[in-house]
């Protein structure tokens, strides 16, 4: 594998589901791979669950690993090129990349969408610049558009819990008090499509994703109706994606918040979120700390989702 930013950079998802049961099974089965090989991570936004899961992921490979946050401690970086740079940035990412490249073997980007541009955005500008001014095998720890390593654990999760071949998963908006990404959503619809589970994404009008990401999803703008029988749900917020609203909050409504009401209609629906979570706005203190609720397994499985993706990011190493 040269790079990993979405669902077909992991190839064939029945071999990558198994790898990572047998990864779970003995996470430092691979320790050698790693040896003498450097992880760079670079952060140009907070993080928990990412920078700790991968970082471990690292060292269950054997890797040494270092860590950069953009915004602490480096040069403020111009990412626009053709801009005369007589303003507050004295690096250009144009040089920071391959500088950092020189330091590592893979390189690890967290860049998440800055909503001033849906272009811009939905290009993945940053990210493709570390992928193509970098040098190194690029993979994406959540950019504008996706958020691959997350979907990969919460398909792992899913896997582990489901009761039948093909569970229903729904996807579900909730209020939030700021603009988020659409990279979480986006990209667990396009691991959901790519498997053959009953999937179904509601969120009120307005809130509709990008297409190419919605795919054969069933979009349901009554929650209810779509809870009903779920054995899955999956909350996040999103802002508006669509037209002039791009980046904006439409709706803070705290009827789309996860409560007892609506998980008592689906099939006894176990309660996903990547957290970060706002309790009480996206999700209850109650159905959060529910038996139902396995939000801490699935950010468990973000150390195995990240081992096997350096692991086959070393195997691609010449
Ligand atoms: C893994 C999720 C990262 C990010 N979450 C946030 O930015 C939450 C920030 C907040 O709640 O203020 C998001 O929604 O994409
Ligand atoms: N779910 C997730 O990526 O969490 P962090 O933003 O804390 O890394």
């Amino acid at each position: 594998m040269k790079k990993f930013t979405c669902v077909q950079d992991i190839g064939d998802l029945k071999s990558a589901i198994e790898e990572s049961f047998v990864i779970k099974k003995d996470r430092f089965k691979y320790v050698e791979l790693g040896r003498n090989k450097t992880l760079m991570m670079i952060f140009f936004n907070s993080s928990l669950r990412t920078r700790l899961s991968t970082q471990k992921a690292a060292l269950n490979l054997g890797m040494n690993v270092m860590v950069l946050d953009i915004n602490q401690g480096a040069w403020k970086l111009e990412t626009e090129r053709g801009v005369i740079m007589d303003g507050d940035k004295p690096e250009h990412l144009l040089e920071a990349i391959p500088v950092m490249g020189c330091y590592c073997d893979i390189i690890g980007v967290r860049s998440f969408a800055r909503f001033e541009n849906r272009d811009f955005d939905y290009q993945e500008t940053i990210l493709n610049q570390f992928i193509q001014y970098s040098g190194r095998p690029v993979f994406s720890m959540e950019a504008a558009t996706r958020h691959p390593l997350q979907s990969f654990a919460d398909l792992i999760t899913i896997e582990e819990y489901k009761k039948t071949a093909r569970p229903k998963v729904v996807m579900t908006w909730a209020p939030h008090p700021r603009p988020l990404p659409q990279a979480v959503p986006n990209s667990f619809a396009e691991w959901m499509n790519a498997t053959d589970y009953d999937f179904v994404i509601t969120h009120p009008e307005g809130y509709e994703l990008a297409p190419e990401f919605v795919g054969n999803a069933k979009v349901e703008y009554d929650q209810m109706k779509a809870f009903e029988g779920a054995d899955f749900v999956y909350a996040k917020n999103w802002a508006a994606y669509a037209g002039d609203n791009y980046g904006q909050i439409l709706s803070k409504d705290r009827e789309w918040t996860v409560s007892d009401r609506q998980m008592a209609v689906t099939n006894n629906a176990y309660f996903m979120h990547c957290l970060p979570v706002r309790r009480n706005m996206i999700v209850t203190d109650e159905v959060i700390e529910s038996p139902q609720s396995i939000v801490i397994p699935e950010a468990a499985n973000r150390e195995i989702s990240a081992t096997v993706v350096l692991k086959r990011l070393l195997e691609g190493l010449e």
